[in-house]
């Protein structure tokens, strides 16, 4: 047998990025040999096996061919005839199919380096509309490598296309195009993957809501893009880019009834985790209370601070207050005015209510709600005033 490492090591190493994780690929070996070498089987489904002391991931070598629609719908031949080029051909980019040998040399039949070096996202083969994925996943890379000048080759732009015209998209399981969004959410330039995603007719597929926000006119698609660069400059984190994704759902001219009712229903859709969604529901909610707060009255100001929790889960008002700062920062100079300080200000002033002296005068249980509401309300007028002064 012989042994190659292969993907995202290889690709990252001749790039000068650091290697996280090693994938290895095992050419001329049965399944019955691994495991008699001490390889585990990582599941009955894929010919893949763990390294008995590194733990890392081994795979036998495979050709793919769909079978049907979506996910499900792959078989596989994994025997020791494949070959290596044969396996380098099934993979998504030319940059991803570059092996290593044992003595360092590379095996490059698909010039995957002269793409490296041109700076090319470029498919290998027709393969590649094989796993509708790939297209999540060359707008991820493309959100990754963008600041070094990478773009994708035009054919397989044309080629991305297609399959999102084909409908294949809706055809992914949720839980694999959340790994590639929130991935893609974090990268250097997120807005390149939305931007991406647009270009080739998948947000209509991915995302409808925000596909009609891009086709309501640049001003509101920008601003989403801005955006989204913001939350990268800033290093927000994945519940503030989420949130600020699916403001972009509608404009601040829609009613807040559609807007909650988009975010929702993304949300649902993407199986977003708990924080992103709640993040998501809370700017969609607030956010114009939040750039008017100081026409705010002093009960409505509670009534934001009471739903954000902010005594329990101060950084969740945290992350809505830099959500916000990331949105007024995308807008042009002197276009939206927001004031975080205030804000802080206000959820300082609420919190440094003390509950011992109600405690002391007896309030216990619903009452000592309602009094510690009180308390606060007056603390919040006071506050009010104080800073209209
Ligand atoms: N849908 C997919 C997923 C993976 N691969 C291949 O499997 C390799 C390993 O995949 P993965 O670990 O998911 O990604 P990496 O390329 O290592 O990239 P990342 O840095 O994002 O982990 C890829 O390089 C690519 O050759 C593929 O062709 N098609």
């Amino acid at each position: 047998m012989q042994i190659y490492k292969v993907g995202g090591a290889v690709r990252d190493r001749l790039l000068g990025r650091p290697v996280t994780e090693v994938d290895w690929l095992v050419v001329g070996a049965t399944p019955e040999e691994m495991q008699a070498s001490g390889f585990r089987p990582v599941g009955a489904d894929f010919p893949v096996f763990l390294h008995p002391q590194t733990g890392e991931e081994y795979a036998l070598a495979r050709t793919e061919r769909k079978s049907g629609r979506g996910y499900g719908g792959f078989t596989f031949h994994a025997s020791p005839d494949v070959t290596l080029e044969e396996d380098l051909q099934r993979r998504d980019l030319t940059i991803n199919a570059i092996a290593e040998d044992d003595q360092g040399q590379l095996i490059d039949p698909y010039g995957g380096q002269r793409d490296l070096r041109a700076r090319l996202l470029r498919h290998v083969s027709p393969a590649f509309a094989e796993d509708p994925l790939r297209v999540l996943r060359v707008a991820r890379f493309a959100a990754r490598y963008a600041e070094t000048g990478f773009r994708i080759a035009d054919e397989t732009l044309e080629l991305m296309r297609r399959l999102a015209r084909s409908g294949e998209l809706s055809a992914l399981t949720a839980e694999r195009s959340w790994k590639e969004i929130s991935r893609a959410l974090m990268e250097p330039r997120p807005e390149v993957f939305i931007q991406v995603l647009q270009n080739c007719d998948a947000l209509a597929e991915l995302f409808p809501e925000l596909a009609a926000t891009f086709a309501k006119g640049n001003a509101a698609g920008g601003h989403l893009l801005g955006t989204l660069r913001q939350c990268a400059e800033h290093d927000q984190p994945l519940p503030v880019r989420w949130a600020c994704l699916l403001l972009g759902c509608t404009t601040s001219a829609d009613s807040q009834q559609p807007r909650l009712a988009a975010i929702d229903t993304l949300n649902q859709r993407c199986k977003a985790p708990r924080d992103c969604q709640e993040l998501a529901m809370l700017l969609g909610r607030y956010h114009d209370d939040a750039f008017n707060a100081k026409k705010l009255h002093a009960d409505a100001l509670l009534d934001m601070l009471q739903h954000f929790d902010i005594y329990r889960r101060p950084e969740r008002f945290e992350q809505f207050v830099a959500a916000c700062e990331m949105h007024a920062l995308a807008g042009a100079p002197g276009e939206l005015l927001f004031e975080g300080d205030y804000l802080h200000g206000a959820a300082s002033a609420a919190r440094a209510v003390p509950v011992k002296p109600l405690l002391d005068q007896g309030f216990k249980g619903a009452d000592l709600g309602k009094a510690l509401s009180a308390a606060r309300l007056d603390a919040l007028r006071i506050y009010c005033r104080e800073y209209s002064q």
